[in-house]
């Protein structure tokens, strides 16, 4: 049976949860359930602290877990990230008083509150910067007001929180985080289902399926248009000078691609949620 860590609390439960749901799992009724097992897919879903889920999983108490990569970096697990999910994303960023600071250089010999201590401590050392990190277990933003730090390094998604502190990004991009699906090895049984499953639900987010009907020797135009994964599905309608086409389009590029068709000659251009796949 495979046991996989679940973000029980924090910005990434609830996609977390609904992303499984979709994956067709188990997922707990209760957000007082920590444990739920679903025996009809083989697998036990742990609900524990995400910055608890790399700790878990790298000491091979669990096989998987959905969690952040900079929680799992500041965790110095021996976790491994297994793929990237499409969710959670943000960027972990140095913060200053305005004007105060302008490179990682000016952080020598300050304070630097954070709650990600180890993740800030190996950048710092990997640029070879000498600062003092004060870990802070959240609302690091005030710290800088209050007088524990000089600086700040921080979770940031849209600069909102540290603008309303009076604080400015400064330096290079500390790390690109999103949420992962992490694994204490990559052989665990009944993983490539999990992630078949997973990979299958962001497939579906991210494309939908347009059908559109064309006169048949615009088809080569149209799949330039729409090369879809692997080939357009192109089939014969009764009036022999006109085809149907069915392919899949990124979600975000479906409005473009409706107006190009459009534009060039299709007709009866119709577009459709994908509920599930596999790729
Ligand atoms: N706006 C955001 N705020 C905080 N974390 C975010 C945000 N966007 C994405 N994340 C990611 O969520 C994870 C943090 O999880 P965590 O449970 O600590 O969330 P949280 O909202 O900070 O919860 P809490 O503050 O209650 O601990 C990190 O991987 C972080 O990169
Ligand atoms: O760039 P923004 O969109 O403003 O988002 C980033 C902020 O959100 C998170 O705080 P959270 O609410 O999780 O509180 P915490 O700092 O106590 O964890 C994070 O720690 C930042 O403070
Ligand atoms: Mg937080």
């Amino acid at each position: 049976m495979l046991r996989i860590a679940v973000p029980n609390k924090g910005t990434l439960s609830e996609t977390a949860t609904a992303m499984l749901h979709e994956a067709g799992y188990a997922t707990r009724r209760d957000p007082k359930e920590l444990i739920v097992s679903d025996p009809r897919n083989d697998v036990e879903f742990f609900y524990l602290r995400p910055r608890d889920i790399a700790t878990y999983v790298g000491s091979g108490a669990l096989d998987v877990g959905i969690t952040g990569r900079d929680l799992l970096l500041d965790s110095h697990s021996a976790a491994t990230e297994i793929d990237s999910l499409d969710f959670g994303g943000s960027t972990f960023r140095f913060a200053g008083p305005i004007g105060r600071f302008q490179t990682l250089q000016d952080l020598e010999g300050v304070r630097v509150a954070t709650s990600y201590d180890a993740l800030v401590r190996d950048f710092l050392a990997a640029e070879g910067v000498t600062a003092t990190v004060v870990r802070l277990d959240g609302a690091v933003e005030s710290a800088v007001r209050l007088g524990v730090a000089d600086a700040v390094a921080d979770v940031v998604e849209t600069g909102s929180t540290l603008r309303k502190q009076g604080l400015e990004i400064f330096g290079p991009v500390i790390l690109e985080s999103n949420a992962v699906l992490i694994a204490s090895r990559d052989d665990v049984p009944g993983l490539e289902t999990l992630r078949r499953r997973i990979q299958g639900v962001m497939v579906a987010h991210q494309y939908v399926l347009i059908d559109y009907d064309l006169p048949a020797e615009l088809v080569d135009r149209a799949s330039a248009i729409t090369p879809g994964l692997e080939s357009p599905t192109v089939s014969p309608l009764r009036d022999t000078g006109w085809v149907a086409v069915r392919v899949m389009v990124p979600r975000g590029d479906m409005n473009h691609v409706m107006d190009e068709l459009y534009a060039l000659g299709a007709r009866a251009i119709l577009v459709s949620a994908i509920h599930a796949a596999r790729i």
